[in-house]
C-alpha cells in the first residue's frame, strides 16, 4: 500500500477557558492515502475546524503526532511547517477568502508566485485552472463581479494551483445553495480524483459526505469510522 499522505497519530488539543480546560481532542488516529477523499461529518463545536488546522500545519497539537507524507512534523519549527504546508497542502474554506482587488486569475496565481514561481508560468497555470473548471471567461473578473458558484470554485483552483497532495475543506459548499453545492462538490471531487489527492473535508451535508470514500466522525475526542 501507498504511504499515508497524512497520518494523525494520537493528536491531543485542549482549550483554557478560565480555570476549565476543554478536551477537545483527545486521541485522534486517523490516515488518509493518496487519491482518497475522506468526508468528516460532526455535531458543531465537535472540534473539525480543529482538526483541520492541526492536519494543515496552521495549529500545534499538545500531543500526539502529525505526519505529512510520511515525516514527522511536531519537531519542526515554524518555518519548516510553513515551507511543508506551502508545497503540499491546499485549503478551501467555507467562505472563499479571495482577495477582493485582485481578478480571478490573479487570486489563483499569486500564491504560486508566493511561494516561488515566476509570473508567467503561474499565470499559465492558473488560466489551465480556469479553463479545466469552465471559467476562462471570468479569469478577469474580480470576486464580487462572480457568483458564488463562481468564487468557490475560483478558492478550489487556488487551493490545488500549487499541485498539494493534501486537501482540507471546511465546509466548502456550506455557503451554497443545495444545485450550486452539488456543482461545486462535483468539481471538487472531480479534481482530487483527477490529481490522485487525498482529501478530508469537513461537511455537514449527509448526502455530499456519501459520495466520498470514507466517512468519519467525531466522538469525545476521538475518530469514528461511520458508514
Ligand atoms: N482558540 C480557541 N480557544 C478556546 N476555545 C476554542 C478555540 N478554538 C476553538 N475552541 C472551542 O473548541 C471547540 C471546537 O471548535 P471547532 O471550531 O474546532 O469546532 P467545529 O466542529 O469546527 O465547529 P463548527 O461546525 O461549528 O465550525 C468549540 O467549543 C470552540 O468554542
Amino acid at each position: 500500500m501507498d504511504e499515508a499522505v497524512l497520518e494523525l497519530r494520537n493528536i491531543a488539543r485542549h482549550y483554557r477557558e478560565g480555570d476549565a480546560r476543554l478536551d477537545i481532542l483527545v486521541d485522534i488516529n486517523l490516515s488518509i492515502y493518496p487519491g482518497e477523499t475522506v468526508a468528516l461529518v460532526a455535531p458543531s463545536g465537535a472540534g473539525k475546524s480543529t482538526l483541520l488546522h492541526i492536519a494543515g500545519l496552521l495549529e500545534r497539537q499538545d500531543g500526539g503526532e502529525t505526519l505529512i507524507n510520511g515525516a514527522p512534523t511536531s519537531q519542526m519549527n515554524d518555518n519548516e511547517r510553513t515551507k511543508l504546508r506551502r508545497g503540499t497542502v491546499g485549503f478551501i474554506y467555507q467562505f472563499h477568502h479571495l482577495l477582493p482587488e485582485f481578478s480571478a486569475l490573479e487570486n489563483i496565481a499569486l500564491p504560486q508566485m508566493i511561494a516561488g514561481m515566476d509570473r508567467r508560468e503561474a499565470e499559465t497555470r492558473a488560466r489551465q485552472l480556469l479553463d479545466y473548471l469552465r471559467l476562462g471567461p471570468r479569469a478577469a473578473h474580480r470576486p464580487s463581479e462572480l457568483s458564488g458558484g463562481e468564487q468557490q470554485r475560483v478558492a478550489i483552483a487556488r487551493a490545488v494551483a500549487n499541485g498539494p497532495h493534501l486537501l482540507l475543506a471546511d465546509e466548502p459548499t456550506g455557503n451554497l445553495d443545495p444545485r450550486t453545492a452539488e456543482h461545486v462538490f462535483a468539481t471538487l471531487m472531480t479534481l482530487a480524483r483527477h490529481s490522485g489527492l487525498a482529501a478530508l473535508i469537513a461537511t455537514h451535508n449527509l448526502e455530499l459526505a456519501a459520495q466520498m470514500d470514507r466517512r468519519v466522525t467525531l466522538r469525545d475526542g476521538r475518530i469514528e469510522e461511520t458508514p
